[in-house]
Order: structure tokens, then sequence, then C-alpha cells
């Protein structure tokens, strides 16, 4: 059995109880061990009710961030949610501190759910540029109907313990021990023979099927219109779409399809590379870190204002400038330099279709803006101002207007390969001046054959 996984019995009931610090993340070990405990407990004919339980300060936070991108290893989350709602035990998932993604599409397989009154449930893929893709796209609409999934699942933010329980996503609250507040509803479903109540199989949800199209409607215009850039809302309104149109096994292989698009994207990486360097400069920051990240991000800013403006003295359009950035997705701030309509405007040449990044060249208008930034960024770093480039990054990409969904400017030199970058940077600086000379660390970085990636890695 895994040791992230204990098990002990109380009487008829089955406790399972997950303990894998810090944040329970369902990695492989885990689901192994998981799929083990409920497979015994269907076995076993002592066994009545199983109650799904989470040790240290939190319910199971999610997926393993650490694993996307890897070839999946089994037991696949969404076969283990099949598994615990196919058993034949009724299942209760208590839940405290936060359920979030497939954690939570895993308490949405418990038969019940019951929550302790400060608990966070939430579907956040989406700030992945994911989907939830272990059932949560078909089960949660069928238990608290199109509105709140579209809510929960595009919108990415988690709900109170209170509205889960008012939208039927919890049966109960508590407060106090987890062990004791499972076992006692354990017991009184068995007081009542209660059996189990899978959440694939509700519909009165979904038997008004003209008010959920139109609401399908008005969500895809919403996100149409207010995030242009980002490949995976609109699939995560395919998806719910799905549990909306389809029995339940057609939409579990349709959400599936969606979120292997959404993880094939390159702003899946970005995004995630994203929230890795946001925690990680988040934990090292104290006072005097806001003071470098704003010291930081102001420098960078200003250099690329700088390249910008050399670009608009040399006669570029301020239109084809702008259209240039939105096409980049800069947000309005400190890094786009102003906000001009560019309706009309096509610069999506500038960008691989197929990778998302830049297509670099004298054509390319975010070349030197983007290179600069590179390439001050890396003398930040041989300064010893941040420590990896990821915190540049995460500076640029929480308070500068950098796009998260590109990851930030050091995960774009990796993905041009910091070679082209060096070329690039050299080229420029031949024609523009030793302002551009390339900075040392990056010459060394290529000499070495490394990447920023692995600067990160080692810090
Ligand atoms: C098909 C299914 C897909 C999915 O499930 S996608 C994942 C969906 N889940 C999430 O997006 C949750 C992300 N995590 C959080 O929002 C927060 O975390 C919490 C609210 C759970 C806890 O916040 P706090 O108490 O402030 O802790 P902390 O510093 O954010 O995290 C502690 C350590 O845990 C790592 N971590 C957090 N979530 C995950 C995860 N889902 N997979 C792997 N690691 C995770 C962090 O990076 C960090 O690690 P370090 O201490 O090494 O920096």
């Amino acid at each position: 059995m895994s040791q992230s996984v204990v098990v002990t019995r109380v009487g008829e009931i089955c406790l399972v109880r997950v303990d894998n610090p810090p944040v329970n993340a369902l990695g492989q070990e885990l689901r192994a061990g998981l799929l083990e405990a409920f497979d015994a407990a269907e076995a076993d004919p002592a066994i009545r009710a199983l109650v799904l339980l989470c040790a240290g300060k939190t319910f199971i936070a999610g997926a393993d961030i650490k694993e996307f991108g890897k070839p999946p290893q089994p037991p696949l989350l969404p076969d283990l949610i099949g598994r615990l709602e196919g058993g034949r035990k009724p299942s209760v998932a208590v839940i405290h501190g936060s359920a979030l993604g497939g954690g939570l599409e895993l308490a949405l397989g418990c038969h019940y759910r019951i929550a302790r009154t400060d608990a966070r449930l939430g579907l956040p893929e989406v700030r992945l540029g994911l989907l939830p893709g272990a059932g949560g796209t078909q089960r949660l609409p069928r238990l608290a109907g199109v509105a709140v999934a579209l809510e929960m699942i595009v919108g990415g933010e988690p709900i109170s313990a209170a509205e889960a329980l008012q939208y039927g996503i919890v049966d109960e609250l508590f407060d106090g021990d987890l062990e004791s507040a499972g076992l006692a509803f354990a017991r009184s479903l068995l007081a009542r023979n209660a059996g189990p109540r899978r959440s694939g199989e509700q519909c009165a949800h979904l038997d008004t099927a003209v008010e959920p199209q139109a609401l399908l409607e008005a969500k895809r215009l919403e996100v149409q219109q207010r995030m242009p850039g980002l490949y995976s809302p609109q699939r995560c309104i395919d998806a719910i779409e799905a549990a909306v149109c389809l029995p339940l096994a057609e939409g579990l292989r349709r959400e599936r399809e969606l979120f292997l698009q959404c993880m094939a994207s390159p702003q899946r990486a970005a995004l995630i590379h994203r929230f890795m360097a946001e925690r990680r400069y988040a934990r090292q920051l104290d006072d005097s870190g806001q003071v470098s990240a704003a010291a930081v991000g102001q420098r960078l800013a200003q250099r690329y204002r700088q390249e910008l403006e050399q670009l608009a003295a040399e006669g570029v359009d301020a239109g084809q400038l702008d259209a240039a950035l939105a096409a980049f997705d800069m947000a309005i701030g400190p890094l786009r330099v102003a906000a001009q309509d560019c309706v009309g405007q096509d610069t999506a040449d500038n960008i691989d279709a197929s990778n998302g990044t830049l297509v670099l060249g004298e054509g390319c208008l975010l070349e030197r803006p983007l290179l600069a930034l590179i390439n001050e960024g890396t003398q930040l770093l041989a300064e010893a101002v941040v420590h990896r480039p990821a915190d540049i990054d995460a500076i640029l990409t929480k308070d500068f207007g950098f796009a998260p969904q590109r990851g930030g400017p050091m995960f774009c030199a990796d993905q041009l390969g910091l070679g082209r970058v060096l070329e690039h940077i050299q080229y420029w600086q031949r024609r523009l001046g030793e302002h551009w000379a390339p900075a040392p660390l990056l010459q060394q970085l290529v000499a070495d054959g490394r990447s920023f990636a692995d600067l990160n890695g080692q810090n």
C-alpha cells in the first residue's frame, strides 16, 4: 500500500486517509494507493461504507502539477474516479481546507460530501490553461446546474462551503473533528439504508435544455470579449455543453478530448510555469523583496519602453506597434506603450501558430522589445538582483502587464532557444550599437548548452 494512504476500519466503515504533504496533490503514487484502498473496501464483505478524508491543512488540492507535460502514468484520475463512483457501497468525502481541481473531482466521485464550514471548493484548472479533465465538467452541471458549473469552471474562483451547500454540491456542513464528522455521517447513511447516490446519474438540473443553451451562448460571448487571447475558457464551455447534450459516458469522452487539446496548448505550459514561479517568488518575499520586485519591474519596463520609443523614432507606425503588442496578449500597463485601437491591424503572422512563440526576424515588431527584456533580465540575474529567471517572469506577469499565458520573457527565451536569442541580440548589437551587447551570462549559458529552466531548477 502507498505510504500516502492510510486505511483503518471502524466497525463497518472503512476510513481512507490521504497523507501526502504539503497539499495532498494527486500524484501517481497516491492515485495507485487510493485505487487499492477503494478496491479492497469494495471486496471486503465486512465493510458497508467508505469515508475519504485528508491529513494536514487541506483536502486534496488537485492533480500533481509537476506531472503535467510528462507521459501519464496509470491509474489515470478519471479511471480512479469512475471506479469510486461505480462502487456499490456508499462513499463520503470529508472536505476541509481546499478541495480544488482533481481533488474536488474526486469528491464529486464520492456518493456524498460533507464540508467543514471554513472549506473552499473550486475548479481552478482554467487558470492553468486547462479544464477539469476528470469528470468535473460532466458531474458538476448534473449536480448543481449549468449556471453554477459555468461560473465555477470558466471563472476558476473557489466558492465557500456555505455556497457549496446552497448549490447542492455538499450535503452537510460541520465544525470540528474530520473523522468524527465523517463517521457520524456514514453511520446515518447506514442507519437509513442509504445506498450510493452517483453524481453522474443526477439530472434534475439538466432537464430544462433550453435555458442551458442560452447560458452557454452568453458565456461564450462574454469570454470572447473579456479574454480573447485565452485558449482554455472556450473549451471549458464546450465540455459543459457536452454535459447538457450527451449521456455521461460520451460526455466524459468529449471532456477527455478537450482536456488533451488544452494540455497540448503552449498556454498550458506557460501558465503552469507562471503558477510555480509566482508561488516560489512569493515565498521568498519580505518587505525588502517587495521593494526589489518594484525596482526589477521598473528597470525592465524602462528598457522595454526605450526600445518601443526607438522603434517609433525609426518611423514604425504606433498603431502597428500596438497591434503587435496586442497579438502577443500584452495587457495595458507599464509594458504597453499606448492603448490604441488595433482593429484592422494583422500582426498574427509574427506568432508561430504551432507553438505560440514569436517568429523572430526584422518583420517582427516585438522582437526588439522582447529581446531587450530578456537581455536586461539576464543582466539582473548576473547582478544577483533576482535569484532565478522565473522570479523575473513572476514579477512581470503579476504587476507589469506581461501576459500570464505567455509565461514571462525568460520562459519565452527558453521556448525560442537561447542560442537563437543570442544570435539575434548579436545581430542588433552589430546594427544598433553597444547598448545591445549580450549579457555575458547569456553567452555563458549558450556556450554550456544550458537554459533558464536549468537555472530555475538549481536555485
Ligand atoms: C485534471 C485535474 C487538474 C488539476 O487538478 S489542476 C490543479 C488544480 N489545483 C490547483 O490549481 C491548486 C493550486 N494550489 C493552490 O491554490 C494553493 O497551493 C493552495 C490553496 C492549495 C494552498 O495554498 P498555500 O497554503 O498558500 O500553499 P502554497 O505555497 O501555494 O503551496 C505549498 C506547496 O504546494 C505546491 N502545490 C500547490 N498545489 C500543487 C499542486 N496541485 N500540485 C503540485 N504542487 C502543488 C506549491 O507549489 C508549493 O510548493 P513549494 O513549497 O515547493 O513551492
